[in-house]
């Protein structure tokens, strides 16, 4: 693919049916359960998401240097994976990989008896491991507002440490779904344990055999849901989702009613059509991190007004989210800015604002900034750099745009 896609502006009616690719998360914590159940889980639809690919092959390589590249859940699900292992490795990434940060769960790691050692940084990947001693505590204490993913990567081996773990999480619990979603999958595994308060137990259990089909991946949905929103018109079917989801950006579902889009489920499918919308919207990303960008574009455009919580982790994901959009919602005019510590608004689009076309947006290495950004071609003719970035999660999204009628060119 070329350093930068040209989208056209699109004025006609969307209208198809979406099969989207499957959750990475999911399928990154099942593969992680199915290899420490002895490969009797039997996984059907794992996601075709770089990120699944590298978690997939990193499992089954015996190679000492394993690199992540830039996928967080395998630098951390694999990290604690290794931490419990009996052979010298090492782990790496993108640099960007190498600037995101994993001490909390190094040095929890290091306390239940792991032998992990930095090999650049303190606190950051590369990371060397030793094999593991004698487990030295079943208690650990760790902070609850910084990465979920340090706390699901350590459930995850919790039920193959000798004494098992209890984890006290300090603080306000940020991306909680992704923790509950860890637990249910454990549990979809004959993994019991529980969530009281702030502490969650595992007792030492050995994962079973079970089948499990993957549902399409909510974040990527998030997307169809902006391009519903921006469009003339829409009627757009997405496959492969359930009401009850694990997942918990399915919270797009009721953010978009705000942003004019209505849902109905029928069986695995969910169907898109317009709705009325509203002005001025609150919300609290907490639980939901990876669905900001979408709805910053869509309100952006859409002439919604936000007034926002729980951004805090987007400052160490694949880049400094609200920074990266900051700078590129400026090119359309609106404005995102800090304005009270942890309160963020989103002032958007003028009515009538004049743009010069096209208008070219960076992706900053990050997937979400260019596919939350592409739905902005419902309005205008948008450039989009470094398209490959979309491998990481959803590799189809750019044939998937061309199915709705988008005419895409490279530059
Ligand atoms: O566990 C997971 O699958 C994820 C947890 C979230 O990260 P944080 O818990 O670091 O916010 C999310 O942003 C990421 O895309 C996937
Ligand atoms: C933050 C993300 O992924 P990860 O942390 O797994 O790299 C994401 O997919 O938006």
């Amino acid at each position: 693919m070329s350093d930068a896609i040209l989208l056209k502006k699109h004025d006609p009616k969307v209208e198809l049916t979406v099969p989207l690719t499957s959750s990475k998360s999911e399928s990154n914590r099942a593969l992680l359960i199915q290899k420490l159940g002895h490969d009797q889980a039997a996984l059907d639809n794992l996601s075709t998401a770089r990120d699944t690919v590298t978690m997939k092959r990193l499992l089954s390589s015996d190679e000492e240097m394993l690199d992540v590249l830039d996928a967080g859940t395998v630098m951390r699900f694999m990290t604690a994976y290794l931490a419990t292992g009996s052979q010298s490795r090492k782990i790496t990434g993108t640099p960007r990989m190498c600037k995101r940060p994993i001490k909390i769960l190094a040095e929890a790691l290091n306390d239940l008896g792991a032998n992990i050692s930095y090999l650049g940084e303190e606190g950051y990947p590369p990371l060397q491991f030793e094999p593991f001693g004698t487990q030295k505590t079943e208690e650990l204490t760790i902070p609850g507002n910084i990465s979920s993913q340090y706390i699901s990567a350590l459930l995850m081996i919790a039920p193959t440490l000798p004494k098992g773990l209890t984890l006290q999480l300090e603080g306000e619990i940020y991306s909680r779904p992704y923790i509950e979603m860890t637990l249910n999958l454990m549990k979809h595994f004959g993994i019991e344990s529980s969530f009281e308060g702030k502490t969650i137990s595992v007792k030492p259990q050995a994962y079973q055999g079970n089948s499990y089909t993957i549902e399409s991946d909510w974040s990527g949905a998030s997307y169809w849901y902006s391009i519903a929103a921006l469009a003339s018109d829409a009627d757009i079917t997405l496959k492969g989702l359930r009401e009850k989801s694990n997942q918990g950006d399915s919270a797009i579902v009721q953010i978009m009613e705000g942003l004019g889009v209505k849902s109905e489920f029928d069986g695995d499918s969910v169907r898109l059509t317009p709705c009325e919308i509203q002005s001025h919207l609150d919300i609290d990303f907490k639980s939901c991190p990876d669905l900001a960008q979408t709805v910053f574009v869509c309100a952006a455009v859409k002439g919604v007004s936000l007034k926002m919580t729980g951004l805090e982790s987007l400052r160490i994901k694949e880049t400094d989210r609200t920074a990266a959009m900051a700078t590129e919602l400026a090119k359309l005019g609106a404005k995102l800015e800090e304005t009270s510590a942890g309160v963020w608004e989103l002032t958007p689009m003028p009515a009538g604002q004049e743009v010069s076309q096209p208008i070219t947006f960076d992706s900053y290495d990050d997937h979400r900034m260019a596919m939350a950004l592409a739905p902005v071609c419902m309005h205008y003719d948008v450039i989009i750099n470094e398209p490959e970035v979309v491998v990481k999660s959803y590799p189809e999204y750019w044939d998937h745009l061309k199915m709705a009628g988008i005419q895409i060119s490279e530059k």
